[in-house]
């Protein structure tokens, strides 16, 4: 067997090509990983199956290179409309490491839950993730959102951080722009680090 043959028969079930300008240093996946700071009791809450992979992000969405200087992520990625979406659309899910230890690193790091318990189950995109990853926040940049983040659960029951466009439409070509939340800036700009809140 040629070792081309092996890497695509060992490949996971799940597994599928990064989309065009994916950096290399990012491992594309489309469905979540869990990480061990979860507890199986968390994770059966969160994924009572199988996690599902998903697969609508690439026909909305393209990632492309900021080139404009005067936008705030000039020279970093963004992510843009393919076609038209219409308003209330599904647009893709924020698939990274979902965990539940600190990531006060992570610019990538989105907030999924918090338990009666107080334990906090984050989403982290920084070192694996999809499309979503690349989502910057409207500040800056527009005068609002035109998508925002909105939990939900897949036909498989996981619970997922997915971002449905806003009340109007958003045009081929733009720039779907989310708001992070003031406590993601506000710990930006001072000592301490929060992860991304959705809001
Ligand atoms: C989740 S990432 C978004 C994708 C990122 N632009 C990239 O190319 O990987 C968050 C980072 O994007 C940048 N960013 C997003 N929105 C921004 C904004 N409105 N103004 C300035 N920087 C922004 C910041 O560097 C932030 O830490």
């Amino acid at each position: 067997m040629s070792s081309n043959a092996h890497r695509v028969l060992s490949k996971s079930p799940t597994a599928c090509a990064p989309p065009p300008h994916w950096p290399p240093h990012v491992r594309y996946i489309s469905e979540p990983h869990y990480h061990s700071s979860v507890p199986l009791q968390v994770r059966a809450h969160i994924c009572p199956q199988s996690p599902s992979a998903t697969h609508p992000s690439r026909s909305l969405t393209i990632i492309r290179r900021i080139v404009e200087p005067s936008h705030p992520a000039y020279g970093q990625f963004g992510l843009f409309a393919a076609k038209k979406i219409q308003p209330r659309v599904h647009i893709v899910d924020y698939v990274g490491e979902v965990h539940c230890d600190d990531r006060p690193q992570s610019d990538y790091d989105l907030s999924l839950l918090r338990t009666q318990d107080g334990l906090s189950v984050g989403v982290d995109a920084h070192s694996m993730g999809n499309e979503a990853r690349f989502i910057n926040d409207y500040r800056s940049i527009n005068a609002k959102p035109n998508a925002v983040f909105e939990d939900r659960r897949t036909a498989t029951g996981e619970l997922r951080m997915s971002i449905w466009s806003g009340s109007e439409s958003i045009k081929k070509g733009e720039e779907i722009l989310v708001s992070y939340g003031k406590a993601w800036w506000h710990a930006r700009t001072s000592p301490q680090t929060c992860e991304l809140a959705a809001g």
